[in-house]
């Protein structure tokens, strides 16, 4: 089997809008099917892009509209205001596991906002022993799934105990999710207004039948949400927390916001309210911070794979030759962190996002002008991370467009500059004035992109807002320090988790600003 790696962000985009390669189950989404169903009934993520996989799509989007954020903005708020609460509780200073917290906030606002139920894991996190039956249940059921990725022979080796056992956690989860079709099956007929994300899934109809779906094809597409959106969107908030506390201007200039919108917790406004939707939409720098977050932490790491099994594709205007049989990845950590890409990728800075256009390709003169003439093979580590894997250097004399637009841009005057980079563009694309394509994609592009994108926005956004009006957090003494975190890094069914936890201590704003006030006073 041959497998390519991809960060250019040209053939990235070309490969994630091409309709001739698709997902395929053996590029590892096999295993994603096996954990929803136990009757291999197609997800959303996993499936090929069928006529069913477009139906459920097409009908569940609608549940993800940008109408549907605004109307039910408090509930998606709601999970975050109740782990406020909860943290409120704990003794100041207290070193809290905020990736389990995060975790259990995922899971409660898919719950309350995709299937009006309440799944209860924030309490859990706040009480008892902080067990939460169905986040361990989804917890243990991926960390298995990984285990046949790691080794995909043990699917033959489904007699050893050990392989039965991993198989007995996706039966586990799967019960959970039997149990929640059986209660959207009690909320049927659904009313007319009703456009959560069970009522679109219990509208929906299999293309092939012209049926609404069964519930052996409920339960993967209703597992699917939820396995989709709990930790991708709760790494992405730790992620987000642990580069904060390593960077006390940017919780400067977060706290700053925060105050100027009245929502930042002072001795003034001890209870700050829960920001509205409007006011959310207003707070660029904190939207700044999540973008920066997720261009450093992509949640999908690995990416996404794609392969045509039976005929040959052409990319890069016929330049590229990808043979039938061939799995593409399109590595987003990669093509997010690569000096062929990026300004120092290294660095955590909020403020390229201030820039219009900052998340699409552009020309890195100096970069090309350091290999024109010598296409050398070269790793690529900018952060000598473990998903840097060297996919802008190629082997021979093929330069990526990456490149040759560096290049063009290189050596053009700079009077020249704009009419020869429309010239590549053209070339390129047929179009001068074609937006150049996009160099961050942690929600992916093209028609399988996230469908859940503006939900995970949305909460993301609302949740870190209230944490930060509240507290300010620095990583844990009981952790390593901030490189020995990262060396703790492992993969979930390609999501990048930052291992089992992330500690930190909860400083209560008010504490601190007493604290202050009494520095000042004495
Ligand atoms: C920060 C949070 C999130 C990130 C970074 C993220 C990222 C992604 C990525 C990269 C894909 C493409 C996966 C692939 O090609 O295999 C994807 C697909 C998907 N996501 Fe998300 N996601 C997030 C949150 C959510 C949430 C909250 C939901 C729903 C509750 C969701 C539901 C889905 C679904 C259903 C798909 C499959 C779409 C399709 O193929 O039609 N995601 N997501």
């Amino acid at each position: 089997m041959q497998a390519v790696a991809v960060a250019d962000p040209f053939i990235c985009q070309e490969i994630l809008h091409s309709t001739e390669l698709d997902k395929r189950p053996n590029t590892g989404y096999w295993i994603v099917t096996e954990m929803m169903s136990a009757h291999n009934e197609p997800n959303l993520v996993s499936s090929e892009s069928t006529a069913y996989w477009r139906a459920v799509r097409k009908t569940v989007a609608v549940a993800f509209s940008s109408s549907a954020m605004r109307n039910n903005f408090e509930q998606i708020c709601s999970a975050g205001q109740d782990m406020v609460k909860v943290l409120k509780g704990k003794p100041p200073g207290e070193s809290v596991d905020m990736f389990r917290g995060l975790l259990c906030v995922s899971v409660d606002v898919i719950s309350r906002f995709g299937f009006k139920k309440d799944f209860g894991a924030v309490s859990s996190f706040g009480g008892g022993d902080g067990r939460h039956d169905f986040l361990d249940s989804i917890l243990l059921a991926t960390k298995e799934a990984q285990e046949f990725l790691k080794k995909p022979y043990r699917q033959l080796l489904w007699f050893l105990p050990e392989v039965k056992k991993s198989y007995q956690t996706f039966r586990d989860f799967q019960s959970f999710m039997e149990k929640l079709v059986c209660d959207m099956r009690s909320s049927e007929p659904v009313s007319e207004d009703d456009n959560s994300v069970s009522a679109q899934l219990l509208r929906c109809k299999d293309p092939s039948t012209g049926q609404p779906l069964t519930d052996q094809q409920l339960v993967p597409m209703a597992s699917m949400m939820f396995w989709a959106g709990y930790d991708t969107s709760a790494v992405t908030m730790t992620w987000a927390m642990y580069m904060i506390a390593q960077h006390p201007q940017v919780e400067a200039k977060l706290v700053a916001e925060l105050k100027a919108h009245g929502l930042l917790a002072t001795p003034d406004n001890p209870n700050p309210p829960a920001p509205t939707y409007k006011q959310l939409m207003e707070l660029d720098y904190l939207s700044h911070v999540v973008q920066e977050t997720q261009r450093l932490y992509p949640a999908v790491a690995f990416g996404t794979s794609r392969c045509s099994p039976h005929k040959d594709v052409y990319l890069d205007n016929g330049r590229l030759r990808v043979p039938k049989g061939t799995i593409v990845w399109v590595l987003t950590h990669s093509l997010q962190n690569s000096s062929f890409t990026w300004e120092h990728p290294e660095r955590f800075d909020p403020g390229r996002w201030e820039q219009q256009g900052a998340d699409q390709a552009s020309p890195m003169p100096g970069k090309a002008r350091a290999i024109i003439g010598s296409m050398e093979r070269h790793a690529s580590k900018p952060l000598d991370h473990p998903f840097n894997i060297a996919a802008e250097s190629q082997a021979g004399n093929y330069e990526p467009p990456q490149l040759r637009l560096s290049r063009v841009a290189a050596q053009a005057q700079s009077s020249e500059l704009e009419a020869a980079l429309s010239k590549f563009n053209e070339q390129q694309t047929g179009d001068p004035k074609a937006p150049l394509p996009k160099r961050w994609i942690p929600f992916m592009d093209g028609r399988r992109s996230c469908v859940g994108q503006p939900l995970a926005k949305v909460a993301m956004l609302s949740t870190l807002a209230q944490l930060y009006a509240n507290f300010s957090m620095e990583l844990s003494q009981a952790m390593p320090d901030p490189a020995g975190v990262r060396a703790k890094e492992s993969l979930a069914l390609a999501v990048l988790h930052p291992g089992s936890s992330l500690h930190m201590h909860i400083h209560p704003r008010l504490q601190l600003a007493s604290q202050e006030s009494g520095h000042e006073s004495s």
